[in-house]
């Protein structure tokens, strides 16, 4: 059997093992999160904080419209979901690299998403991804029930369900949840970096007030339009940098007034630039990396 070849790719540090399945070795592969997992684990596999399949956008429903590739995106706990900025913008590298066009469209469980390379084109390594609407609404997160997403404590009374480990202790009061396709809770505080993420975002990442379990992230002012942000992914854990995260605390923070349409997020690995536009589309740039390039061990697959 031929190995399976695969991308180590990151943006700011946010990792993926990316396996390219529209033609050659991995063509037709067919993983399950037990395989997904042990892959994606740093002592077992290669280790990445998210697993990434490219696959071919003829037949795939997801493709109907029209786009140049399909993105599958699966958190280092092996389970699917719906949207990684990042990844995103790595996809988007590799098939904008392969036609030579400064754009392609990439279909995702979260809709059609549009990257383009900025400035020097793909050469730089620079690229922006149209991450679609902001949702908002508290079925769209999805919530548990009605609240203003603006300020859920004031509706869903979270500081008085956050008895869990002490979470109702912590500087973490009145968060703002959006969705980018994906859940997001954001909380604003003094000191992102004074925040215990690894004991606050567990109870967090599994409140009840979400159904679908949420990303944590708790966010800074540094200055005008720039904010700190730290975070804590679903079924990931704390990483360097999360793009859909970052997207949501710059919505947040707009909406909380704290900013202007244009915010630079600075996270562990870098910052990232994100724009909420006037007709609510988020606009994400920052760089991609390819670490490497390897074959999965055929004992990963068994
Ligand atoms: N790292 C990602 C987000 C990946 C998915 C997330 N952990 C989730 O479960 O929704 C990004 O760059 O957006």
């Amino acid at each position: 059997m031929n190995r399976i070849p695969f991308l180590k790719m990151h943006g700011l540090g946010n990792d993926f093992v990316v396996i390219d399945r529209r033609s050659g070795p991995a063509r037709g592969l067919a993983l399950d999160a037990r395989q997904i997992r042990r892959i994606s684990d740093r002592r077992l596999g290669v280790g990445c904080d998210q697993f990434i399949l490219i696959d071919p956008a003829e037949d795939d429903p997801l493709a109907a419209g029209g786009a140049d590739a399909v993105m599958r995106i699966h958190n280092a706990d092996g389970g699917e979901v719906e949207a990684c900025g990042n990844a995103t913008r790595c996809v988007g590298f590799l098939l904008m690299a392969e036609t030579g066009l400064a754009r392609t469209t990439i279909a995702t469980a979260a809709g059609h998403l549009l990257a383009s390379a900025d400035g020097e084109g793909t050469a730089a390594g620079l690229i922006t991804v149209d991450m679609g609407p902001a949702r908002l609404d508290w079925q769209q997160i999805p919530l548990s029930g009605p609240a203003d997403t603006l300020h859920l404590a004031d509706t869903l009374r979270l500081a008085d369900t956050l008895r869990l480990d002490g979470v109702s202790e912590g500087p973490l009061t009145d968060p703002v949840a959006v969705n980018v396709g994906n859940p997001h809770v954001v909380f604003f505080v003094d000191d992102a970096e004074a925040v215990d993420l690894e004991r606050l975002g567990p109870p967090l990442e599994h409140h009840p007030a979400f159904p679908r379990r949420t990303n944590v992230e708790v966010v800074h002012l540094i200055g005008p339009d720039r904010i700190r942000m730290r975070v804590w992914e679903r079924g990931v854990g704390i990483t360097a940098a999360c793009g859909t995260g970052a997207c949501a605390a710059a919505i947040a923070a707009i909406r909380r007034g704290l900013t202007g349409r244009t915010v630079q997020v600075v996270l562990d690995g870098g910052p990232l630039s994100i724009t909420w536009t006037d007709d609510n589309r988020v606009l994400m740039s920052g760089p991609v990396a390819t670490s490497f390039e390897g074959t999965l061990d055929p004992s990963l697959l068994a």
